[in-house]
């Protein structure tokens, strides 16, 4: 065994303690040579403190400390402790025993002595480092094999290089610096990447001191590998800067006994939360949590925490300026060494922006962008679960369609800037009438919805809808002007009219559109009869179009009779439908679907041409004096081009205008006094004929009476209803004294007995129409009875 690296004076003695080996720092403690050593019996060499008379054997002493003398070999006489360690496990077959002597303080040899025995080569070429010694030019003198590998150099190449070639160019002057400040001032250190001659780079952290060997003056120092150390503190310091560069912010906390303390906010974190890492640290960052928001998430995380496990969630938190903001939040555990989890680190995105911009697009998508309303696709959800609470809690809904009735003509006539500001008073009149829980929508155009999610009774609900429909048509001022947007409703009921949104939305549509051709401005219930109404409706509509470009309409003719002469003077045009599989269909079946559609313009053109078609036929046949009338609507009159265009069918036909004469309601002049006394001057100044039709209906103020340049006023037909009675025939006598008041000439229609006649015939009314005299017939029987001249009895 070689004890030489021993520092301590260690002897091996068999069991009787005679010495059989020593190291080489017995002879220098104790001073004893080789020779003089071996054999001897250990306590010649070292008097152990026994009992006196006592000869304990070497197992006695095992394992136990002994204080001694150590009896050197000039005499002197070192006071030690000693310890005796077998050198084999099994005690009961002791071999040989290791006796261990250890100076008392201030009797150790010198350090240098020991160190002098040591075995530096071994030493330096065992170390777990790079090992040199150099010259002052900067050569080596001695190095060790770890230098010779990290250079991948061999040992000739290594004394004729200057070390500094070791290192990359850069760094060349700073070696040399650390190395001449080794030689100038004792000793120094830097860290260093040394590169192999074939390139394999190695950081080192180097530690020189002064030295000499020989007489030479040098440098002696060790490198340790430090490679694996720089990486990972680059790593770190990339991950640092990550962390603090980051958008989002990042909180790292301390967590301890359930705990959670600020540890780490990177600067997003500062940014994003307004607080100052100062001001926080040591804090729970719960502080910043926004009260009665998110309790469900909130919950989620603690639990999450609670379990030691990462956790990912959306919530609201509140800047320091008090602002809330959106954090989309992930929290992960950090366990250290002994997996133990010390820390969490927080991942803060603020999506507030982000959450903004969805509800925004939200929004977008669920409302109407002029009104603020909700739009269809908004309507129809909550429909959808309107529809479904009802059905589970047995209780009953309401979906009301409203069309404003005259939207079209309020767009044509006052602009499309004024027509939106209806739509926006409207959608305002409506919120004000509705509870908060109710859905108002509007689906563009003129449509508006409203959704009454809990009806209490049906009469509660038609007042509900009847104070609707009374503010709707309350007058809007638009730019110093008055706008009447009327509006008809319709209502459908759920679950009772459809279990789902669309039966549901077609039934509040059909109702509508019923209420519409009631003569708008009114509220109508679904049925089912109603449905079977809405739908004939609907196929009279596709249909309609057809009719008028195959031909299938006709014009029949009343007889208008002068009351003074009994002669035919003219006739009403009236239209009738020639329907291939129903037979004859009367106007008032299909008119008001062509009002409706609007497809009563290109039919009441139709009319007109066929009716200038009569007249220029009458002529032909010699008859002059024949004045034909035909039935105007007021989409007809609103018409721009209207009296252009009827100037150039007179004059195709080549009749004369006064021959031909306009029937307008009374009702359609009223709504819109200023725009039909507009049209009726332009229509006049092209020479036709004008009339008022079922005058006394439509409440005429005589100031707008006197202004319309009429030629005749028709009585309605029911005011000859009942000639017995007395109300009604008050008015007819005072209609044919104002209208002879204004000097235009009366004419009565629907006249069917003779004492209707005898009536009229007294109060000096001008003309009649009526079955008394004829019904309407067909040109050619027209034309007949006008060459015979029939006439009205007396
Ligand atoms: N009870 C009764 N009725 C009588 C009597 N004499 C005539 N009538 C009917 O009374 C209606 C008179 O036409 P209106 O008041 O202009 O009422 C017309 C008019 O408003 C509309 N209409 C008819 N043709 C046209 C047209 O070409 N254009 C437009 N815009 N409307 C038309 O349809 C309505 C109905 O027309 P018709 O069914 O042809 O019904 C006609 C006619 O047949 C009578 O003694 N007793």
């Amino acid at each position: 065994m070689n004890l030489s690296p021993l520092p301590l004076a260690v002897f091996v003695v068999d069991a009787s303690g005679a010495v059989a080996s020593w190291n080489k720092a017995c002879e220098k403690l104790a001073g004893y040579d080789a020779a003089a050593i071996h054999g001897m019996t250990i306590e010649r060499i070292i008097e152990f403190d026994d009992p006196p008379g006592t000869h304990p054997r070497m197992a006695a002493r095992a394992d136990a400390e002994n204080e001694a003398v150590l009896v050197c070999a000039d005499g002197r006489r070192l006071p030690v402790r000693v310890m005796v360690a077998p050198q084999s496990f099994d005690l009961e077959q002791p071999g040989t025993y290791s006796v261990i002597v250890i100076p008392r303080a201030g009797e150790l040899p010198p350090r240098y002595a020991l160190i002098q025995d040591l075995p530096v080569g071994d030493i330096i070429e065992a170390l777990p480092c790079v090992f040199y010694v150099i010259d002052q030019s900067g050569h080596l003198l001695l190095w060790n094999r770890q230098l010779e590998e990290a250079l991948e150099m061999q040992a000739e190449e290594l004394p004729t290089t200057n070390v500094k070639f070791f290192f990359d160019e850069k760094d060349r002057p700073g070696i040399v610096e650390k190395i001449l400040s080794a030689f100038e001032r004792g000793g120094s250190w830097h860290e260093a990447e040394m590169i192999g001659k074939h390139g394999k780079r190695t950081t080192f952290l180097f530690q020189c001191a002064r030295s000499s060997l020989g007489n030479v003056p040098c440098v002696f120092g060790t490198g340790v590998d430090i490679t694996a150390r720089k990486r990972s503190e680059h790593a770190m310091l990339v991950r640092e800067r990550a962390m603090s560069s980051s958008l989002n912010a990042i909180v790292i906390t301390q967590c301890e006994e359930g705990e959670h303390r600020i540890e780490y906010v990177n600067p997003a974190f500062e940014q994003i939360t307004g607080y100052p890492f100062a001001e926080i640290k040591g804090k729970d960052p719960r502080f910043m949590r926004a009260d009665g928001h998110d309790l469900d998430e909130r919950r989620r995380i603690r639990e999450a925490l609670k379990r030691k496990e990462g956790v990912r969630a959306v919530l609201r938190n509140v800047r320091k300026n008090g602002e809330i903001f959106w954090n989309d939040l992930r929290i992960d555990p950090v366990a250290n060494l002994d997996g133990e989890i010390t820390h969490f680190v927080g991942v803060i995105n603020d999506i507030t922006e982000a959450r903004h911009y969805e509800r925004r697009l939200h929004h977008l998508a669920h409302h109407d962008p002029l009104t603020g309303l909700a739009n269809r696709t908004l309507l129809q959800e909550k429909l959808r679960t309107a529809i479904e609470h009802t059905m589970r809690n047995e209780s009953c809904g309401a979906l009301a369609f409203l069309d404003l009735d005259n939207f079209k003509h309020i767009n044509d006539s006052f602009g499309h800037e004024a027509g939106d500001a209806v739509l926006r008073e409207v959608a305002r009149r409506l919120s004000e009438n509705m509870r908060e829980e109710d859905t108002i929508a509007r689906f563009g155009g003129d449509e508006f919805v409203l959704l009454v999610c809990h009806v209490a009774s049906r009469e509660r609900l038609a007042d509900l809808l009847e104070r609707v429909r009374r503010s709707v048509m309350r007058p809007v001022h638009v730019d110093g002007q008055e706008i009447f947007p009327g509006t008809s409703i319709g209502v459908s009921l759920f679950p009772d009219d459809g279990d789902n949104s669309d039966k549901i939305l077609r039934a509040a549509d059909a109702a509508m559109y019923h209420a519409k051709t009631l003569g708008k401005n009114n509220l109508q219930f679904y049925s089912e009869e109603l449905n079977q109404i809405v739908h004939e409706h609907l196929l009279l509509e596709a249909s309609l179009s057809r009719a008028i470009r195959d031909h299938q309409m006709v014009l029949d003719y009343q007889p208008k009779v002068d009351l003074r002469t009994g002669k035919v003077v003219g006739a009403e045009a009236l239209v009738r439908w020639r329907h291939p599989v129903d037979g004859m269909i009367a106007p008032d079946r299909f008119i008001p679907v062509a009002e409706e559609t609007g497809l009563i313009v290109p039919l009441g053109e139709w009319v007109i041409d066929e009716a200038c078609g009569a007249l220029k036929a009458m002529r032909m046949l010699g008859i002059e004096d024949f004045v034909i009338s035909v039935n105007l609507s007021a989409r007809q009159l609103r018409q721009r081009e209207f009296a252009d265009r009827l100037g150039a069918t007179l004059e195709r036909h080549g009749v004369e205008p006064c021959k031909l004469e306009l029937e307008v309601t009374e009702s359609q002049l009223m709504d819109h006094p200023d725009d039909a006394l507009e049209a009726l001057a332009q229509l006049k100044a092209l020479g036709v004929r004008l009339s008022i039709d079922d005058f006394g209906t439509g409440y005429s103020s005589l100031s707008h009476l006197q202004k319309f340049p009429v030629d005749y006023i028709k009585i309605d037909r029911s005011f000859l209803g009942n000639v017995g009675h007395d109300g009604h025939l008050v008015i007819t006598r005072a209609i044919i004294a104002l209208g002879h008041n204004l000097k235009l000439k009366v004419i009565a229609e629907g006249v069917e007995t003779r004492e209707q006649l005898a009536f009229l015939r007294k109060h000096q009314c001008d003309e009649m129409q009526g079955y008394y005299f004829s019904p309407a017939l067909s040109k050619e029987t027209l034309q007949e009875m006008v060459t015979r001249d029939t006439r009205l009895p007396d």
